[in-house]
């Protein structure tokens, strides 16, 4: 499993696994891989009994104190919750569409600047970095009313991308040994992990959101209406607010930068798709339907095939595609697929969304192929059954990921937004990206070619 995970393809290893034993793998001493769809169910659901594994120590930002998503009491967790999820539903909050619109004009203002070919000459533009500085920025607007900067830059400011992506695959190897991470967080190990003010990585990032809170809290500052200000409102403390804003850059920007990236190779390597989408909101446009900048609404209401190549996109490329995120069978033990667990089994939630994603069984012979036009073509049972196992992308029940509607809301404006102004095509079709799985995707040198539309 160290193996896999520093080579970057564990995902890979957990889907052959799965095809070639069945619905439970054991995959270590106390560790068992299930990619039965209820099962899963069951065991995310709200009023489950399986808890989080230490393992989730992994997805602490700061040594001494839990966020969300790595506390494992479930009471302590229920409390929190309450306190954050408010801000994550936009309740309280500015519309969170307003950030949104204005990251993607800086978006499109740095590629009118610098990046439209005119004939021969053109300057390829990185993707795999555009789409990173863009979640950074929008995710800053939604959260604290600003952009990072990072668009304005147009560079990997105090390296806080590029470090994080060297840590990551040593951060999953480790991962296979828990004990690890609870020496890691421990005086003087924790020594190597970021610290808030660190020059550059994560360390650097946590030293913005920091500073941040601290004007905020002044007693003078003025009270804004952004994600920032709901956590306040709603009681975190100080300590609390500086963990919940770290995990937000943690969980909240690859992870949408990921789903707008790989969305877009996809649709720019199958030219079928790419034309449909780009019909589609060429006669929206025409016949009055949406705004400029679109509306979520609009992007949900009046452009079906895209709503099919966002499910699409997250379906066959997974964001959070080779995390364990283990949860421990609760006293008493479980039983799956016949197998009876002990109590304290391990059971690797996360390594399944990959195998779930892209498996023949649920989604037939063309399941490595991305193929939106399958999401119009179910009937209502199967769609029911499609939209299960895909959402797995985002956990569920008492786990679920709380950044669905950011998500969202991001891929139904990014998207059509760059599709009706540009046309894309990847520098190096032979290569079009260097990816590899650690946890998220590490993804490098995806260069495009950006052409103006015509008309
Ligand atoms: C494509 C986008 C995203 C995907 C696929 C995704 C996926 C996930 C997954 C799989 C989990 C873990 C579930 C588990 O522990 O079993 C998770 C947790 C979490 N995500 Fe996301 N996420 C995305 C975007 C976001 C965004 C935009 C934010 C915030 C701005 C966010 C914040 C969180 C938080 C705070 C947790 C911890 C929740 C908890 O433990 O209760 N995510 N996400």
């Amino acid at each position: 499993m160290t193996y896999w995970s520093f080579e970057g393809r564990i995902h890979e290893h957990w889907k052959d696994l799965a095809e070639e034993y069945g619905p439970l793998v054991r995959i270590g001493p106390n560790e068992v891989l299930c990619t039965d769809g209820e099962v899963l169910r069951r065991i995310l659901a709200v009023r489950s009994a399986y808890r989080k594994d230490d393992w989730y120590m992994a997805g602490r930002t700061h040594s001494d104190h839990d966020n969300i998503l790595s506390m494992r009491d479930k009471e302590l967790r229920k409390e929190r919750k309450k306190k954050i999820m408010p801000a994550y539903i936009g309740k309280g909050t500015d519309d969170f569409e307003d950030g949104i619109n204005r990251s993607i004009a800086a978006w499109i203002d740095l590629i009118e600047r610098k990046y439209v070919a005119t004939g021969p000459d053109f300057r390829p533009l990185d993707l795999a970095m555009h789409t990173h500085y863009y979640s950074l920025d929008s995710l800053g607007e939604v959260a604290y009313s600003r952009p990072l900067g990072y668009l304005a830059a147009d560079r990997d400011v105090n390296d806080v991308i590029a470090i994080p992506k060297k840590a990551l695959p040593l951060m999953i190897g480790f991962g296979n040994y828990t004990p690890l991470y609870r020496l890691l967080h421990k005086w003087p190990f924790n020594y190597v992990l970021p610290r808030s003010g660190d020059q550059a990585g994560l360390g650097a990032i946590l030293g913005i959101s920091s500073a941040l809170i601290e004007e905020r809290l002044r007693p003078e500052s003025k009270p804004q209406r952004d994600m920032l200000q709901s956590f306040i409102t709603n009681g975190l403390t100080r300590d609390e607010l500086n963990v919940e804003v770290g995990l937000q850059f943690v969980a909240g920007t690859d992870s949408i930068a990921s789903a707008i990236r790989m969305t877009l190779l996809f649709l720019i390597n199958t030219p079928s798709a790419y034309r449909k989408l780009q019909s589609e909101i060429d006669a929206a446009i025409a016949s009055n339907l949406i705004s400029s900048p679109i509306t979520n609404a609009e992007a949900t209401q009046s452009l079906p095939y895209l709503q099919a190549v966002i499910r699409e996109g997250l379906r066959v490329f997974p964001p959070i595609a080779s995390a364990l995120a283990y949860k421990n069978v609760p006293a008493g033990g479980d039983v799956i697929a016949g197998y009876e667990l002990p109590a304290g089994t391990r059971v690797a939630t996360g390594a399944a969304i990959y195998a779930m994603c892209r498996s023949k069984e649920i989604w037939g012979p063309d399941a490595d192929v991305f193929r939106p036009e399958r999401w119009l073509e179910a009937d209502e049972e199967e769609l029911a059954a499609m939209g299960k196992a895909a959402g797995l992308n985002f956990g569920g029940g008492q786990f679920e990921c709380p950044g669905r509607v950011l998500t969202f809301m991001n891929l139904n404006k990014v998207i059509p937004e760059l599709l009706r102004r540009y046309d894309f095509t990847v520098v190096n079709p032979v290569r079009p990206a260097r990816i590899r799985g650690a946890m998220m995707w590490l993804v490098e040198d995806m260069w495009v070619r950006v052409e103006k539309r015509q008309g």
